[in-house]
C-alpha cells in the first residue's frame, strides 16, 4: 500500500489522524470518455473514441470497483473488444503486483511488475493513490480513466455501434433516480463498508456501521417486491450493490466488523444476491480466493497474522425464486 509523489512511488498507509480515525477516499485523477464517435464525454478531453481491441482494462478480481467494470465487459458483449489484465490479490508494500498465477495475469501491455509504473507511464509526475481499475488507451499510450462509475457508464452505451448490445443499464427515464440510489448506496453501503473497517477510532466505526445497516434494512424492504432496484429493469445501481453483498458475508462481516446482521440473515437481499450472481456471465467475474486472500492478507493492521478464515459456506448457486417478481 502507498503513493506516487511526483512519479515516486512511496509505502505509506492511508491517514487517519488527520480526520479523527475516519477514513476519507480520495477522487479518482483521470476522468476522460470513450464515446462513440472520441467527442468528449462529461468531464477530461475527447479523442477516446470506441474501437475494437483499442482499450485494455487493469482490474482486481478482489477490487469492488474494478470489479463493476468487469460485470459490464461481460454483460455489454465486450470481452473480445477490451483486453484486461489482472493483478494479484496481495496489496503490500509496493501496492498492486503483477504475477502470472492462480488468475492474475502478467501486465500484458507493458509486463511490468508494478501497478504504478503503469500510472507512471500515462503520466510521469503522477502524484496520488494508485488504484484500479484503469482504462488504458493503446493508441494515445494513456490511461482514459480510473474511475469505475464512469468507466461502466461509458462500457453501457459506447461501443453499441460495435457490438449491437441492445441492453441498456442506465436508461433516461431513470437518471435521476438511479443518481438519488446511487448516492445513499455508495456512502452508506460500497464505501460504507471500507469507513467501518478501516476506522481507527470507536466513533468513527459506529458513525459508518449503524448507517450502513440502516440501508441494508431499507434495500431488504425494497427488494421484497421488485426483483431489481427499479423493478423489472436491470440498472447499474443493481451492480454497483452486487459488487459490495457478494464481498459481505465472506469478508466484510468478519474482516471490517460490518456484523449487526448478515446478507443470509435477509431473505430478500440474499435471494437477490443470488439472483444477479446466476445472470449469465456474472458468475465468472466472481474470483472469491481472490477477494478473500486480498482483504485478509493485505491490511496487515487490521489482521496482522494474515489468516484467513475458511468459511462461511455460501450457496450463491440455490435457486433465487426472483422471476415471479419480474413484471
Ligand atoms: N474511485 C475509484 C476507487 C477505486 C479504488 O479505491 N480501488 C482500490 C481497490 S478496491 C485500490 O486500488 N486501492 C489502492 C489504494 O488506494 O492505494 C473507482 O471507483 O474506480
Amino acid at each position: 500500500m502507498g503513493r506516487l509523489v511526483d512519479g515516486i512511488w512511496q509505502d505509506v498507509w492511508y491517514d487517519t489522524k488527520s480526520t479523527s480515525g475516519h477514513f476519507k477516499r480520495a477522487d479518482a485523477s483521470f476522468r476522460n470518455w470513450v464515446t462513440a464517435d472520441g467527442a468528449p464525454g462529461p468531464t477530461g478531453t475527447g479523442g477516446f473514441k470506441a474501437e475494437a481491441g483499442r482499450y485494455h482494462l487493469y482490474v482486481s478480481y478482489a477490487c469492488p470497483w474494478a470489479h463493476r467494470t468487469l460485470i459490464f465487459r461481460a454483460l455489454k458483449g465486450l470481452k473480445d473488444l477490451i483486453t484486461v489484465s489482472v493483478v494479484d490479490p496481495l496489496m503490500l508494500s509496493n501496492g498492486w503486483e503483477f504475477h502470472d498465477r492462480e488468475g492474475a495475469t502478467i501486465d500484458h501491455l507493458f509486463g511490468s511488475d508494478f501497478l504504478w509504473q503503469v500510472y507512471v507511464k500515462a503520466a510521469p509526475t503522477f502524484s496520488g493513490r494508485v488504484t484500479v481499475p484503469v482504462l488504458w488507451d493503446k493508441q494515445t499510450n494513456t490511461i482514459v480513466s480510473n474511475e469505475s462509475s464512469e468507466i461502466i457508464r461509458m462500457f453501457n452505451s459506447a461501443f453499441d455501434g460495435l457490438t449491437g448490445s441492445t441492453l441498456d443499464m442506465h436508461p433516461q427515464d431513470l437518471h435521476v433516480e438511479i443518481d438519488e440510489i446511487n448516492t445513499r448506496i455508495y456512502d452508506t453501503v460500497n464505501n460504507g463498508v471500507y469507513k467501518a473497517g478501516f476506522a481507527t477510532t470507536q466513533e468513527a466505526y459506529e458513525s459508518a456501521v449503524y448507517p450502513l445497516f440502516e440501508t441494508l434494512d431499507w434495500l431488504e424492504e425494497r427488494l421484497t417486491d421488485r426483483r431489481y432496484l427499479f423493478g423489472a429493469r436491470v440498472t447499474e445501481a443493481d451492480w454497483r450493490l452486487f459488487t459490495t453483498l457478494v464481498r459481505f458475508d465472506p469478508v466484510y462481516v468478519g474482516h471490517f466488523k460490518c456484523n449487526i446482521r448478515r446478507i443470509a440473515d435477509y431473505p430478500a437481499l440474499s435471494a437477490y444476491l443470488r439472483d444477479l450472481y446466476q445472470t449469465p456471465g456474472v458468475a465468472e467475474t466472481v474470483e472469491m480466493r481472490h477477494i478473500k486472500h486480498h482483504y485478509y492478507r493485505s491490511h496487515t493492521m487490521i489482521n496482522p497474522t494474515g489468516v484467513v478464515p475458511v468459511g462461511p459456506q455460501l450457496n450463491l448457486t440455490a435457486p433465487h425464486d426472483r422471476e415471479r417478481l419480474g413484471a
